[in-house]
Formats: structure tokens, sequence, C-alpha cells
């Protein structure tokens, strides 16, 4: 049968990236889905605005919520200093397991903890599962009606402290209206919009960067 989206760009890494080589994983990534097939990666415009974020928060604890390919999952590992853990979760098992090896290729393997199955289970066993307190760094590019209630989650089980920084994906396209509503009205985060574009394409989208004010 036809192969899928994932298989076809793992396959574009695995013929045209250097193995062990983030970067070049990245740029491969990149290139493919510009010019041969577009996928749903933060890509490489927005992808500039998470580095500047990831960069000045230099988290000690990390979480992804919505793995797909692993394009977001390497250009954050590849940022976060020695001895710290991106925890990436992802609900598709076709799409785990292409970012798995994806993941390996770009050799951040030791840096990254993947976790397939469903955040809003997932979410309340980070403590008994990683030993993790609170997280300074969340990343939201899972389904776009889980943005909200994986944030209140992530309150209610205290996996937030006073400056945790949550930074969400695809606030305008495909759209979080609700999560954008409550992360900039509700008293308990500063919240502020990064202008840019759909991943590989003209049209409108944006990251909303939130600061937890506990
Ligand atoms: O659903 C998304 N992510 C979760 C996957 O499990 C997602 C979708 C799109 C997108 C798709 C179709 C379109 F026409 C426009 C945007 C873009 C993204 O960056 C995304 O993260
Ligand atoms: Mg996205």
């Amino acid at each position: 049968t036809r192969s899928t989206r994932p298989q076809r760009l793992l396959r574009a890494v695995q013929k045209k990236a250097i193995k062990g080589d983030p970067q070049s994983v990245i740029s491969t990534i990149d290139y493919f889905c510009r010019h041969s097939e577009w996928a749903m990666n933060v890509g490489d415009e927005k992808g500039v605005i998470l580095d500047s974020v990831v960069c000045e928060v230099s988290p000690s604890t990390a979480l992804e919520l919505g793995t797909y390919c692993g394009y977001s999952t390497v250009r954050i590992a590849r940022l976060l200093p020695p001895g710290t853990k991106l925890i990436t979760l992802e609900f598709n098992p076709d799409y785990a397991a292409v970012a798995r090896q994806i993941i390996e290729y770009s050799g951040l393997q030791d840096k990254i903890c993947l976790v397939e199955g469903a955040s809003g289970d997932l979410i309340p066993k980070m403590q008994e599962l990683f030993g993790i307190k609170t997280f300074d760094f969340v990343f939201l590019d899972h389904w776009k009606d889980r943005y909200l209630p994986d944030i209140k989650l992530l309150e209610e089980c205290q996996l937030l402290r006073k400056g945790s920084i949550l930074l969400a994906d695809n606030v305008i396209c495909p759209g979080t209206p609700d999560y954008l509503e409550y992360v900039r009205n509700s008293p308990r985060y500063e919240s502020k919009y990064f202008k840019s574009h759909l991943e590989y394409t003209k049209v409108e989208d944006g990251l909303e960067k939130s600061v937890f004010l506990g």
C-alpha cells in the first residue's frame, strides 16, 4: 500500500540528512516540505521564534505536546543544556514510530523522552513517571481543542510554577480561540503574540507566548 506522508518525510531524512547532525535533519525536513510535500511541522519561520524562546528560557525541564514527526522535538532538544530532558507526548502511534527514527537519526535520543498516549491521561502521571515537579517550558502543538483543557490540567496537577513559559503553535491557523481567550484574559497569565506564517506558506499564523504568574 502507499506510504504515508510521515514515512516519505523520514525517507527524505535518511536519504539526504547527515546522521548525528540535528541542523541537517531540520534543514532536510524544511526543504522537503517546501519543495516536495507540505507537512505540519512548525517549520523554519516559526522555528526561529521557537529557538529564541527556548534559548531565553534555557529550561531544565521541558514538555512538548504533539510530537508528529519530531521536527520541533529536534529543534528544541538541540538547544537544551546538557543533562536536561525534553519530554514529548504523541497520541498517534504511526507519527510516534516515525518520530523515534527521526530523533535517533539526529543523535539527540539521550535528551528526549517520547511517550505515546493521550496528553490528558499522561499529564497527571508526569510526577510519578519522571519525578518532574514543575515544567520550565511547555510547547503546545497537538490537537488544537486540547490546548485549553491541557493547560488547565497542568495547573491542577501543579506542574506550572511562577515564571513557567507556555509557547503555543497555530493560534491563528488552524486556530485555538478558546485557549487564546483564556491566556489573554486570565489574571494568572501574561501573554504575547508573535505574528508569523503557517509553515511553508504565506497564510497568517503565529505563536502565543504566555508566562504563568502563579
Ligand atoms: O493538527 C495539527 N497538529 C496536531 C497533529 O496531531 C496541525 C495542523 C496544521 C494545519 C493543517 C491543515 C491546514 F490546512 C492548516 C494547518 C498545522 C499545524 O502546525 C499543526 O500543528
Ligand atoms: Mg503546529
